[in-house]
């Protein structure tokens, strides 16, 4: 039996139509858009396909999108000045420093630079302590948009055994804090782990943000599994995820696809966060529960 496709674009695309509509509300009670800065060190081709696409979902929710680029040897002090003008601005209510940067940049002082009230990307240590304390706060987008993913196709994520495979801090970790929060009972796993293929046998949710091309196999998961692959890997054979789709596709109960599945998501939060951070900074009530709502 084949497995249903977890359709994250079409799921993405209803998001963020919700989201254009709270803009409009926005706009009417703040008289001015929220706004979205988004910074790109340097000249990585696929850090500027996502920043363009960033830009253009941005701007088709109603919302204003500021770009600043670069260049790749920027002194840190230059990008750091600049991050406080950004967290200094009234109209600017998400900022995004896209990663990854040069590597004469420390990232993690940038990310602390960063007002924690404006970190649409949830990636500052203030968020990510609030997210393991249940405070609210930003989330990161990624992790989000997957546990919104699994709300459409499961009734309940409570008590089911939920695998996450990779351990980062923009993606791993915060996916584990949040199916903590959601009642799974969370294994993480990662490079040094004796025995994958045996984590993931006991998975009812599976989520892999490894970064290894079609690394899990369909003969590892458990039939009826629900496969979240947040991979994205440029292969001659094109974009594949950290999943063997084909093989997978036959095992599991329900499978996102790559491209198409977890991607736009990222971007439909973003956009949410964004949203829900001008609303917050204005004193304009979000209704997040419907921004969020998951049709199941
Ligand atoms: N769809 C989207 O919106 C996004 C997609 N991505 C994609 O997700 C993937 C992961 O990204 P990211 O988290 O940033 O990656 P990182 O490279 O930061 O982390 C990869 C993780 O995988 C673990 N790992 C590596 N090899 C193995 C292995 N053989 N078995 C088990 N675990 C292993 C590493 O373990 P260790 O810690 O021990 O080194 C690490 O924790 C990439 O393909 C990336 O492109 C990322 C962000 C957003
Ligand atoms: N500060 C920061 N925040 C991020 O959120 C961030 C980042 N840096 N650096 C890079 C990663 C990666 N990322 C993706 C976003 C959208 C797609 C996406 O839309 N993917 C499409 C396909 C895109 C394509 O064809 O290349 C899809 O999966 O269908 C993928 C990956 C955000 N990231």
């Amino acid at each position: 039996m084949s497995a249903t496709i977890i359709d994250g674009k079409a799921f993405a695309a209803g998001l963020r139509a919700r989201i254009a509509d709270g803009v409009t509300a926005f706009k009417a009670k703040a008289g001015r858009a929220p706004g979205l800065a988004v910074v790109l060190v340097g000249e990585d081709p696929a850090s500027n396909v996502y920043v363009r696409s960033k830009g253009k979902a941005t701007r088709e929710a109603g919302m204003e999108s500021i770009e600043h680029r670069l260049p790749a040897d920027v002194p840190a002090e230059k990008l750091l000045a600049l991050v406080a003008t950004l967290n200094a601005d009234p109209t600017i209510d998400g900022i995004l420093v896209q990663l990854p940067l040069p590597k004469h940049i420390d990232e993690q002082a940038v990310i602390a630079a960063i007002d924690p009230d404006k970190d649409v990307d949830g990636f500052h240590p203030i968020n990510a302590g609030r997210l393991a304390t249940g405070l609210p706060g930003f989330v990161p987008c990624t992790p989000f948009g997957c546990v919104m993913l699994l709300k459409s196709v499961l009734p309940t994520l409570s008590g089911l055994e939920a695998v996450v495979v990779g351990r980062s801090n923009i993606v791993g970790k915060p996916m584990a804090q949040l199916l903590l929060r959601e009642s799974c009972t969370v294994t993480v796993v990662h490079s040094r782990t004796q025995d994958v293929p045996a984590h993931i046998r006991r998975a009812d949710i599976l989520v892999a943000a490894v970064g290894i091309p079609e690394m899990i196999k369909g003969d590892w998961l458990k039939p009826g599994a629900t496969v979240i692959d947040v991979g994205i890997n440029r292969t001659d054979a094109g974009l594949v995820g950290d999943v063997d789709f084909a093989s997978a596709v036959e095992v599991a109960g329900a499978i996102t696809p790559v491209p198409g599945g977890v991607g736009p998501m990222t971007i439909a939060c973003l956009l949410r966060n964004t949203l829900v951070s001008a609303g917050r900074r204005e004193g304009i009530a979000m209704d997040e529960a419907t921004l969020d709502r998951t049709g199941l």
